[in-house]
């Protein structure tokens, strides 16, 4: 079984990765010396390097973006949640209503008064600010490695290309625990604790608190959503209880001095259940619209944007789909950006829910343990594997 569009560098044969190489080095003026840059503890981002360039097929074209920004800002439901504290009946019936329509025809919504304080959001801004600002050296202080994805990194490949970030991941209660290993047959598991910089102790409360107030509200969407299915609210819950695999993080997109050869992140689609994204107000994130034309998410300073991802689109046998999207960056101003990566245990197997299935509407996917599946997405984000990245799409069968 074969992923889904994922660019190969490093596997094909040497003839056409040397000529690849080669004509990164002709765009950018490299010499051989140039190369060795991104291997020293200089600042990655202080100057442009050839593993940054996507290929020219996913390069961001602004002249398509810009064209069609406007309209897409208007049709991305906007949802205020509310009437969901109050709790009457009718209106929750129509948030679960709004919720279901979003997701089917977008995948990508916002949620206004979302009970997420503004001095909690805030305070994570500032801290998030401070803890970029610092030298790298002291950044390295707390550096995710192989044996922990937890931590900071500069270094994060997505399909297989380097992103223009630098990121600092954290596990919502302090711990994640994995499978040890990809393999189906190996049973250990492995916790991984979140480490908090010394230079920066303001850091951890601030980080603490806004997850414990996303969290909440990941929980409520998670239920809309569930029950927008037709199902009891609760109907998931319990993949969720406890040991959940959810992640935040942070992300800062330094100034890039070629926004056109490189993405802040390539597309990609999120391995969640949903995602609650903190924008920040300079715009980057951009959505593919299903008719493959990608357009800008303008920023709402008030708003979390939602998106389903793959965990929904195999609960919903497809009626959700996880949409593909990635990030630009721009040569005039940073940005930031804080997505809360909601999803279940790792001991879950992952399938359609069976009520959502029947002998007219078979299951699209066979089961298998979301652990397993996360484990290997973990690894291919920290280093380029030879392989396409693993896709929900691997688990599908053919109905
Ligand atoms: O920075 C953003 O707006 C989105 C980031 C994102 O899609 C991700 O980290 O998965
Ligand atoms: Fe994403």
């Amino acid at each position: 079984m074969v992923a889904e569009g994922a660019h190969l560098p490093g596997q094909h044969c040497s003839v056409s990765a040397q000529e690849e190489q080669k004509e990164k080095e002709a765009i950018l003026g490299l010499d051989s010396d140039d190369r060795e840059f991104s291997d020293s503890n200089l600042n990655p981002f202080e100057r442009f390097d050839a593993s940054f360039i996507v290929p020219p097929e996913h390069r961001p074209s602004r002249r398509l973006t810009t064209r069609s920004s406007d309209s897409f800002a208007r049709h991305i439901p906007v949802i205020d949640l509310a009437s969901f504290a109050f709790s009457k009946t009718y209106e929750r019936e129509s948030l679960v209503l709004q919720v279901g329509r979003a997701c089917e025809e977008w995948g990508f919504f916002q949620v206004i008064n979302h009970g997420v304080p503004q001095n909690v959001v805030q305070g994570l801004k500032d801290e998030a600010k401070k803890f970029f600002d610092t030298p790298r050296a002291m950044k390295l202080q707390v550096k995710r490695t192989a044996d922990n994805p937890l931590g900071f990194n500069d270094g994060e490949l997505t399909k297989n290309v380097r992103d223009w970030k630098e990121i600092y991941d954290m596990a919502p209660g302090g711990s994640l625990e994995l499978p040890a290993k990809f393999d189906a047959d190996d049973p250990g598991s492995v916790i991984h604790r979140n480490q908090w910089p010394s230079f920066l102790p303001s850091l951890r409360r601030a980080c603490e608190d806004y997850m414990e107030a996303v969290e909440k509200l990941a929980f409520t969407l998670l239920e809309l959503m569930v029950e927008s299915l037709g199902l009891p609210p609760c109907r998931t819950h319990k993949h969720f209880e406890s040991s959940r695999t959810s992640l935040f993080r942070m992300n800062h997109y330094p100034v890039c001095p070629a926004p056109e050869l490189a993405l802040g992140v390539s597309r990609h689609k999120d391995s969640v259940a949903l995602t609650i994204l903190l924008q920040g107000d300079v715009e980057g994130l951009e959505v593919k619209s299903k008719d493959g034309e990608w357009i800008i998410v303008k920023p709402n300073p008030d708003a979390f944007v939602i998106n389903v991802g793959d965990v929904m689109q195999v609960y919903s046998n497809d009626k959700y789909q996880s949409i593909e999207h990635r990030v630009v960056v721009n040569k005039n101003v940073e940005r930031y950006s804080f997505p809360f990566f909601f999803r279940p245990a790792h001991w879950v197997d992952l399938c359609p829910i069976p009520e959502l299935t029947s002998d007219q509407c078979l299951p699209k996917y066979q089961p298998f343990k979301w652990g397993k599946y996360l484990r290997r997405r973990f690894d291919s984000n920290y280093k380029d594997l030879g392989v396409p990245n693993l896709q929900i799409s691997h688990y599908r069968v053919n109905v």
